[in-house]
Parts: C-alpha cells; sequence; structure tokens
C-alpha cells in the first residue's frame, strides 16, 4: 500500500482515508480470492470478536461455514467452552443448520428464533428431539403469538436428497424447480437439516473454513491471569483451532509471560497475541511466540478507554504501521474494532492486515448469543456490552470475594449496556457477511487485485477531509 500524496505527519482512521480505482485486469468481482494469507486456514478475512454478546457457537459456525472464524470468549467457564468447540465442530458445512421448536412451542417465541425472512425455516421435533418436518417461518404471519406451532404445520415444505446437495448449482434448480424459498434435506429420509436457495448460491461465493478431518474451524481466548498454558492445552485438547492471547494492555510483561508459556507448550496451533498498536509491541511479542498481533486499542464501539486513559491509536495508521513491521518478522496482524461499514474491512485489508475482527456490528445479528428484544416502536435489537465493561467485569470475577470485585469494577474502561439493531433486511450474520464480501470483492477490483496480498500491495491511499467523507455518504431523503 502506498499514500497517493506524501506520507501523512500525523495518525489517521478509517474515515480519514479513502482508496483510489487503478487500472485493473481483474474481470469479474466474482473472480476475486478471499483466501485469507495467515497461519489460521481462513478462506474469507472477517473474525467475530471474543466478545459474550457477539460470539456463541452459532455464529461461530455461521461465520466459519463461510470462511471465517468466530473467537470465543476467555470468560466462559471451560465446561461450556468444550460444549461449544464440539457443537462447532459438529455443525454442518453446506447445509443450514436446523431451528428446533416442539409443537408446544408458542408462535411468539418461534417468531423471536426465526424471523419471517427469506426462505427462514423452522424444524418441528417430536418428543426425542427427532426432527419430523420443516415449515416456513412465514406460516407464523398473523398467527396470535400465544398459538402454538403445532396447530400451524399444514403441508411441510419439500425435501431433497442430500446427495444433491454436494452440487450446489444443482440443489439451487432444484430449490427452484420446487418454487420454495428453502427446502428440507434429507439422509436415508431423516431430516438432517434445510438448504435455502439463498445459502445454495453462497455456497458457490464462499469456501468453508475447515479443519483437517473437514469439520468447521473455531478459535477461543485465553485471558492472561492463571495459567495461561494450561488453558491453552485444555482448549487445544477440546479442538480448537486457533488460540487468542487477549488483554486490554497487550504490550505488559504478563502477556509476554503467558506467550512465551503458551508457545513453549507447543501445541501446535496459531496464537494470537493482543490488543497491541505499536511496532514495538509487534517485535516484543513475535519474539515471546505470537504469530499474528490483534491490533486496536480503543476503537471499539463498546470501548472508553481513549475517553478514560488518553491511550490508544486511530486504527487505520495502527493497522498499518504494525502490519508492516509484523511481515517483515514473517507474522500478520488481525485489524480489531471500529469496523462499521465494509468500506472499512477493505481499508484495514488494504493496509495489510490479514483479517478484521468485528464485534458489536455482529451482536445485532439472529446467530449472536444474545435473544432478540423489541424496543417501544417494535424494532428489533439485542444487547450487546464491553468485556471490559462492570457489567463484564462483575461476571468475570463472580468468583472473586464483593471487596476485590469492587476493586476491580473500579477500572471499567466499556459500556455495561448498548442496544445493537438488527437490520429487518439483513437480520442474520449471512447477510451482513454478503454486504461487508461484495463491497471487499468490489474494492479489491478497483484496487486491480484478484488476491488479498495483491490488494495489499497495489492499493493507494488518499487522505480526505471530513466534507470528502461526508460526501461519499448516500442522501436517504432529498436535499
Ligand atoms: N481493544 C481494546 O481497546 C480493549 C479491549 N478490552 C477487552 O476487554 C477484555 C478484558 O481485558 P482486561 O481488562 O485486560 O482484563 P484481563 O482479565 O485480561 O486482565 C488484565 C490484567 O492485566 C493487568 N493490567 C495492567 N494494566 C492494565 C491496563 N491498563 N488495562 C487492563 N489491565 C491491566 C490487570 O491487573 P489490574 O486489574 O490489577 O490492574 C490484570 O491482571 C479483553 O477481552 C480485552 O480485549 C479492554 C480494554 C481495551
Ligand atoms: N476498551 C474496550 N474495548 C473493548 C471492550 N469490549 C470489547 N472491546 C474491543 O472492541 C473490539 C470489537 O470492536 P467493535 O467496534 O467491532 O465492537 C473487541 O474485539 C475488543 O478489542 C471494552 O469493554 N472496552
Ligand atoms: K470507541
Amino acid at each position: 500500500m502506498r499514500f497517493a500524496n506524501e506520507t501523512p505527519a500525523h495518525d489517521l482512521t478509517y474515515s480519514d482515508v479513502f482508496l483510489t480505482p487503478q487500472h485493473s485486469a481483474a474481470g469479474s468481482r466474482l473472480g476475486v480470492d478471499l483466501a485469507v494469507d495467515d497461519p489460521t486456514g481462513m478462506q474469507t478475512p472477517i473474525v467475530a470478536a471474543n466478545m459474550t454478546s457477539v460470539t456463541g457457537p452459532r455464529l461461530a459456525a455461521a461465520l466459519a461455514r463461510r470462511g471465517g472464524l468466530g473467537v470465543l470468549p476467555q470468560d466462559l467457564p471451560l465446561q461450556e467452552l468444550d460444549a461449544a468447540i464440539h457443537a462447532v465442530k459438529a455443525a454442518p458445512t453446506m447445509l443450514d443448520p436446523l431451528v428446533a421448536v416442539s409443537a408446544e412451542t408458542t408462535v411468539g417465541e418461534a417468531r423471536r428464533r426465526v424471523p419471517d425472512t427469506e426462505g427462514a425455516l423452522l424444524t418441528l421435533v417430536d418428543s426425542d428431539g427427532e426432527p419430523t418436518a420443516c415449515i416456513p417461518a412465514s406460516r407464523l404471519r398473523h398467527v396470535l403469538p400465544d398459538a402454538v406451532v403445532g396447530d400451524l404445520v399444514g403441508d411441510p415444505v419439500p425435501s431433497i436428497d442430500d446427495d444433491d446437495v454436494t452440487d450446489a448449482r444443482r440443489a439451487f434448480d432444484l430449490i427452484d424447480a420446487a418454487g420454495v424459498g428453502a427446502v428440507a434435506v434429507r439422509h436415508h429420509g431423516r431430516i438432517v437439516g434445510s438448504l435455502s436457495a439463498r445459502s445454495a448460491v453462497r455456497a458457490t461465493l464462499y469456501r468453508p473454513a475447515v479443519d483437517a478431518h473437514g469439520r468447521l474451524r473455531v478459535a477461543a481466548a485465553v485471558g492472561i491471569n492463571g495459567d495461561a498454558a494450561a488453558r491453552a492445552r485444555a482448549l487445544v485438547q477440546a479442538g480448537v483451532d486457533v488460540l487468542v492471547l487477549d488483554t486490554a494492555h497487550g504490550h505488559q510483561e504478563q502477556m509476554l509471560e503467558a506467550l512465551r508459556a503458551v508457545s513453549a507448550a507447543e501445541l501446535g496451533v496459531p496464537i494470537v497475541a493482543g490488543n497491541i498498536v505499536t511496532a514495538e509491541a509487534v517485535r516484543d511479542l513475535v519474539t515471546a511466540g505470537a504469530d499474528i498481533l490483534k491490533v486496536g486499542v480503543g476503537p471499539g464501539a463498546m470501548c472508553t478507554t481513549r475517553m478514560m486513559t488518553a491511550v490508544g491509536r486511530p486504527q487505520f495508521s495502527a493497522v498499518l504501521e504494525t502490519a508492516e513491521a509484523a511481515r517483515s518478522l514473517g507474522a500478520r496482524v488481525w485489524a480489531d474494532g471500529g469496523v462499521r461499514y465494509p468500506r472499512d474491512v477493505a481499508l484495514a485489508l488494504a493496509a495489510g492486515a490479514s483479517a478484521v475482527m468485528i464485534g458489536s456490528w455482529f451482536a445485532g445479528t439472529l446467530e449472536a448469543p444474545g435473544e432478540i428484544e423489541t424496543d417501544d416502536e417494535g424494532r428489533w435489537f439485542k444487547s450487546s456490552w464491553g468485556m471490559a465493561s462492570t457489567k463484564a467485569v462483575e461476571q468475570r470475577f463472580h468468583r472473586l470475594d464483593a471487596f476485590e470485585r469492587a476493586r476491580k469494577t473500579l477500572f471499567a474502561e466499556g459500556i455495561s449496556s448498548s442496544r445493537i439493531y438488527l437490520d429487518p433486511q439483513r437480520p442474520s450474520l449471512d447477510d451482513l457477511l454478503d454486504m461487508i464480501t461484495s463491497g471487499l470483492r468490489s474494492s479489491m477490483t478497483y484496487a486491480g487485485a484478484a488476491t488479498l496480498p495483491e490488494f495489499h500491495e497495489r492499493a493507494v491511499v488518499g487522505v480526505q477531509s471530513a466534507a470528502g467523507y461526508e460526501e461519499g455518504k448516500a442522501l436517504p431523503v432529498s436535499w
């Protein structure tokens, strides 16, 4: 990447910069390869943050199915992490996962689990948990919320055989020929999943991130307090593919000790560590054993660090400088935090990040762990909070006595409660990924790049005024 004019004298963030179009030989946006240039096995450069309100097994599986990686948070007890890792490993790589409801489930509850969007299905299960029929979520439309799903079954949606699903194009044609948005998928007559026409299309655009056994990949975070190496070993034994050593101030002695210990354990998985924002921190953490650095102090949507401490660094410059330092040592960086538009993802990758970590944006999806709530105007939202907020600190240290817990909460550097609204047009993670990756694919062809390393090499970045940034926004009503 190079700047179009002289290298700026001060640090910049995403909205300060723009990409200039370059001569392109890339024929089509569909020909762009998004495979990730780091050792994690990702096929799409998107990581879901290790935040309790963002990444659980459902979101991690949904993201890995599209080539990205979910990082399970360090605050979960080991037993729960173990179950979450197993759930991701058991999840389908191609089919849509079943959302099971019983005949007694109320319509209100079913609607909160599967909103009425194109191709959305509910799967009715019997008392043994065995799927008996898939029905479209649209069937719950105009029905009172206290009715039960069992009374609405009627004709189930058509089904196809799982042999037909190995070829996504053929599966799409079968779904299309059936005249429905989605079908049930059967193996020897038993319902094993469902597939929407959109998912069949997506299967031709994304490659899942899978391990050597063809199972979806998943990462997990480890804090720096306690025996980090023992916890890391337990996680790898449970099946984790990538470890993320994570603390607010990654350039500290406790982190370096934890990194040395985890690295010495030779667990055979890539080690990500952070958060940092300087080239000096890159060198220290790589020397201690990090393969990838997690970069970003203060850009996060739930983060109050900059206002509390004045510490941090505008994210574009932080990524640019650390990525260069990391690449010179054979390491990589992930750009963590502050991503609000697809353009921010493109800019982080142009600056040299191998992947981009997203938190709050993904908290507002169907797949995020929280329940859907409804505000006074009927709009759907999910609750989110920062991992350094009073709420998170109280949860993390619930085992400490009240006095010690009170001392810890003094240092809160995050928001305890925020509402992340679901976009009614794009309520699922898949919808957001489509938006992000189509923006990115297009961005890459404007820069004349067919792969992410080429994008980093060829990108030319300009610096803009606030008015220049404002000009780029769409106008929903006339001016
Ligand atoms: N990217 C970002 O900008 C930030 C991210 N976070 C996220 O919040 C979560 C919790 O992280 P964290 O608060 O580090 O908790 P951890 O549980 O990981 O503990 C941090 C340890 O580092 C010590 N420490 C020393 N200086 C600092 C400092 N300036 N900030 C924080 N700890 C310090 C703490 O001791 P003691 O408590 O005694 O001081 C404690 O022992 C993580 O997921 C982290 O990524 C949090 C803040 C900023
Ligand atoms: N200073 C704080 N940073 C936090 C907190 N919780 C999470 N984070 C960081 O934000 C990113 C995600 O950024 P987003 O803009 O996509 O939401 C996450 O990975 C952490 O690094 C917090 O409480 N305080
Ligand atoms: K912030």
